[in-house]
């Protein structure tokens, strides 16, 4: 009996790379999750440590992003032919292997019927939330909503934020603004057109995220929470908990490429996460419906 190496492959997953197409003011968006994997004459790194034919999982990650500038994304499946033919071709000892990517899709958010230029939502990624609590004949209604994922391609900047020796981020007047939206907002009273609220609410929360320009993303918060209170007397307040999803500019300078902010790397974690409630102050509170309602601040 022998014991043999079988089967094997090997790369890098999960490469997740948002390109971003601004030629023009109408910014376009391609959101991928790509996995690459090679196959081909790897035995002696198996067997015996040689690495000798071993194309670092790091460069199949950095050749995605290089390939998102030089080439663009135009359709997932074009993309991944073009990365896979490219190891094949350069490492004559890889044979082949296998490239898989997952395309998240935006849709342009619409403020006043018309498709904003850079700010885009998932549709139908999210929930609408509803609580009621009855003490007697008081009757508290909290609605919200969870999972509402926004993103726009400029019109976010983020600077004059305190240094320290631990401080590295780099100001900026030009980034991606990503969130997950979770909002909760009390009404006052109890007899409304909930359906016609809701839906109104949520279009005016995109609105404000599409239209402010941000200087951080507190700031855009308040704008949402101010707006709607503004322009919704049946709301007393509004919590939101957002989590700043960061986008990082991939440095393709390494590789002889300029990034005009194209090329992105979407960080799922850490992220930011930002709280606040935005609240009338001549309103009593309600801390019993809160109380049960986690994940608020
Ligand atoms: O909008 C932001 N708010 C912050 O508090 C913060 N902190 C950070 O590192 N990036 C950002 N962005």
């Amino acid at each position: 009996m022998a014991i043999v190496l079988g089967d094997n492959q090997y790369g890098k997953a999960e490469v997740r790379v948002v390109r971003v197409v601004r030629d023009t003011a109408r910014h376009e968006i391609t959101d991928l999750n790509v996995s690459s994997q090679l196959r081909g004459d790897l035995a002696a790194s198996h067997l015996v440590g040689d690495n000798g034919h071993v194309v670092a999982t790091d460069t199949q990650k950095n050749t995605v992003y290089a390939f998102a500038k030089k080439y663009g994304v135009t359709s997932p499946e074009d993309f991944l032919i073009t990365l896979g033919r490219h190891f094949v071709d350069a490492f004559e000892w890889i044979s082949g292997g296998r490239w898989a990517a997952e395309q998240y899709s935006w849709q342009r958010i619409l403020v006043g019927g018309v498709e904003h230029d850079h700010s885009f939502v998932r549709e139908g990624q999210e929930t609408r939330t509803a609580v009621v609590e009855l003490d007697g004949e008081d009757i508290t209604v909290v609605a919200g909503l969870t999972d509402l994922v926004v993103l726009k391609t400029t019109g976010s900047e983020f600077h004059g934020f305190p240094r320290d020796i631990y401080t590295t981020l780099a100001e900026t007047n030009e980034r991606i603004l990503a969130t997950k939206v979770s909002a909760r907002w009390r009404y006052l009273g109890a007899a409304h057109d909930y359906n016609g609220l809701y839906t109104e609410i949520r279009a005016r929360l995109l609105d404000v995220f599409a239209e402010t320009h941000s200087l951080a993303l507190q700031q855009t918060l308040y704008a949402m929470g101010e707006t709607i209170l503004r322009e919704f007397g049946a709301v007393a307040e509004i919590k939101f908990s957002l989590p700043n999803r960061h986008h990082f500019l991939v440095d393709l300078a390494p590789f002889g490429l300029e990034n005009p902010n194209e090329v992105f790397y979407a960080a799922d974690r850490p992220y930011g996460l930002i709280e606040a409630t935005v609240l009338r102050d001549d309103v009593p509170p309600a801390e019993r419906v809160w109380a049960g309602i986690p994940g608020f601040c």
